[in-house]
């Protein structure tokens, strides 16, 4: 049995090697639509289980093994932030946010064999309010370009977060405790 991770994502590497997961990753080539009319906490389990999914139906899968996807959007009054497309995208994310509070939702997808099973989790963050020139400078370290509302609370972005309240590794890209909880029903424990 392997568990495979179905992301290109390095920080949910970082993350599931941090709790000493063995794992391999295929990478799902899925594209995101954050556009379809859904719910956002909906719309990102919908991801993590199209990425999931995608990665499960290939032919070196086994029934044995385990995908898990993962998907983290940003939400604000209602507004969907996924990566931003370009620097002038993340320019207006970063000026949205600034001084804000908004909430980053990671869906979480788990497939064994036939099935599978979802969950998210939500948390709340507080950007200080920034002026031009940070934005700006931020942006210039090239960190935003392929995170979800274009900051990265686990880099330079730490320098824009007042505060959060709930789960960390969710704003990073990968809930733990939700990813565990989902795990354990798989038949895996990491403790
Ligand atoms: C808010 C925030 C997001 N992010 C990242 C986590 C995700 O990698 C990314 C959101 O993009 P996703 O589409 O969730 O994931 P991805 O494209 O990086 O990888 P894949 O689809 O292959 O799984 O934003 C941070 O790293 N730090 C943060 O503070």
């Amino acid at each position: 049995m392997k568990i495979i991770l179905a992301s290109a994502s390095p920080r949910r590497y970082e993350l599931l090697l941090q709790i000493g997961c063995q794992f391999e990753v295929i990478a799902s080539q899925v594209e995101e639509d954050n556009q379809k009319k859904l719910p956002p906490a909906q719309l990102a389990v919908f991801h993590a289980r199209d990425k999931a999914l995608a990665v499960a139906g290939q032919k070196l899968v086994a029934d044995d093994d385990i995908v898990i996807g993962a998907d983290t959007i940003v939400v604000h009054k209602g507004k969907i932030f996924g990566k931003p497309k370009d620097k002038e995208d993340a320019i207006n994310m970063l000026t949205e946010l600034s001084g804000q509070e908004h909430h980053v939702i990671t869906g979480v997808s788990v497939i064994k064999g036939r099935r599978i099973w979802t969950d998210f989790a939500v948390t709340q963050v507080h950007l200080k309010q920034l002026c031009c020139h940070e934005i700006e400078s931020y942006i210039a370290t090239g960190e935003p370009m392929d995170k979800a509302g274009a900051y990265a609370i686990q880099g330079k972005g730490a320098l824009l977060v007042e505060s959060i309240s709930g789960c960390y590794s969710n704003v990073v890209g990968l809930p733990l405790v939700t990813l565990a909880r989902l795990m354990e029903k798989a038949g895996v424990r990491f403790l």
